[in-house]
């Protein structure tokens, strides 16, 4: 195999219509309610004007991406749950019992499932794209997370489903992740990216309780001062990234590259998110936030982001999840932006 190169990720991004989003931005202003009643379903439709590039946005084709992967700092005891899970939710995916399954199915959404690398390797599975990284990631406590080269697969990789997404026509793009201890390593990131205390950003991840969210907090602080010397987003990444995070940076800029709008779910996508457009400022352009995630640390996320997400319903579950239960919200915001009279169309008086 040649050696993974990362050259690619600084490659510019597309420039979203902004024609199109003030026509859109025009049409919403003469449809039949007061303007600015409908809020912000009228600033998705406009904003999915200006990205899809045409006066009238739709969503029938969404395209969800669900990266898997370990991580060696499960070992420092800071998730509810054992590391097998990774693995064996892998196979759930396949079997299409996981939440993002039945998610996926009701909203007739495309969705893949990216193995990067699991302690307890399942094997090949239908529906499930084989991207072996290694069976997880160093313990960033102790060392650095990944190798060079590993880093550059995981952003290949998510860069390959950008593509796929792109190529099967998509009109937006939604990752995911699953991988036990990754919300530590989010944690880790979001610290490191917004120069903030792990105690501020820690929380409970899959249940952890006080202590736990303690050790976490402890562990991230250890893996910040172990790689205090990490001087860039990139660098960050390879020290106290996850396979599946970097998957998802490198998802999110190749998606901005190929003028393919994404929708951002919960606090693990969020830190990769932060991470994408320090790296590439120009792809926040692409990017739609569906939910604030109850994870502690995704409000501060969501802020250092300039986002302001669709929902809010407590959800602390990742996969895609939230972005997949906003994807109804950003439907009807279409039809109603497309479907709608004008107030000259309806015969009725305007303002
Ligand atoms: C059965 C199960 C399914 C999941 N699906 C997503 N996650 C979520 O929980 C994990 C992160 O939490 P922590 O950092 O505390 O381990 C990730 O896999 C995330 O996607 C799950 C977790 C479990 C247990
Ligand atoms: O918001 C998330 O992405 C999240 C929160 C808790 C556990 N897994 C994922």
């Amino acid at each position: 195999m040649s050696v993974a190169t990362i050259d690619w990720v600084h490659a510019p991004c597309r420039t979203p219509r902004a024609d199109l989003a003030a026509a859109a931005r025009e049409r919403q202003a003469q449809l039949t309610k007061p303007p600015g009643s409908l809020g912000a379903l009228e600033a998705a439709a406009v904003r999915l004007a200006g990205l899809q590039g045409v006066l009238k946005p739709s969503l029938e084709r969404v395209w969800i991406s669900v990266f898997a992967a370990d991580h060696g700092v499960a070992a420092e005891g800071i998730s509810a749950f054992p590391q097998a899970v990774t693995g064996e939710m892998v196979r759930n995916f396949a079997r299409g019992g996981a939440a993002i399954s039945v998610l996926a199915r009701e909203l007739g959404a495309s969705l893949e499932v990216v193995h990067l690398g699991t302690v307890n390797d399942p094997g090949e599975l239908p529906g499930v794209r084989r991207e072996w990284i290694a069976a997880q990631t160093a313990n960033f406590a102790r060392g650095e997370a990944m190798t060079p080269s590993q880093l550059a697969l995981a952003l290949r990789a998510g860069a390959e489903s950008a593509r796929c997404a792109d190529g099967a026509g998509a009109q937006l793009f939604i990752g995911g992740e699953m991988g036990i201890g990754n919300t530590t390593a989010a944690t880790a990131l979001a610290c490191a990216l917004l120069g903030a205390a792990p105690e501020a950003l820690a929380g409970a991840g899959t249940g952890l309780d006080g202590s736990g969210i303690a050790r976490k907090a402890a562990t991230v602080a250890q893996a910040l001062a172990l790689h205090g010397a990490a001087d860039s987003p990139l660098a960050w990444l390879r020290c106290i990234g996850g396979f599946e995070l970097a998957a998802l940076v490198g998802a999110y800029i190749a998606a901005a590259q190929r003028g393919l709008p994404v929708l951002v779910d919960g606090f693990i996508a969020s830190a990769a998110a932060l991470a994408a457009v320090r790296l590439q400022p120009d792809c926040r352009a692409w990017m739609l936030f569906s939910h604030r995630s109850q994870e502690q640390g995704h409000a501060r996320l969501l802020e250092a982001l300039g986002a302001e997400p669709l929902l809010d319903l407590q959800l602390r579950l990742g996969e895609a999840s939230g972005a997949a239960v906003a994807v109804p919200l950003l439907r009807l915001a279409c039809a109603l932006h497309a479907g709608m009279a004008t107030f000259a169309e309806a015969g009725v008086s305007a303002a």
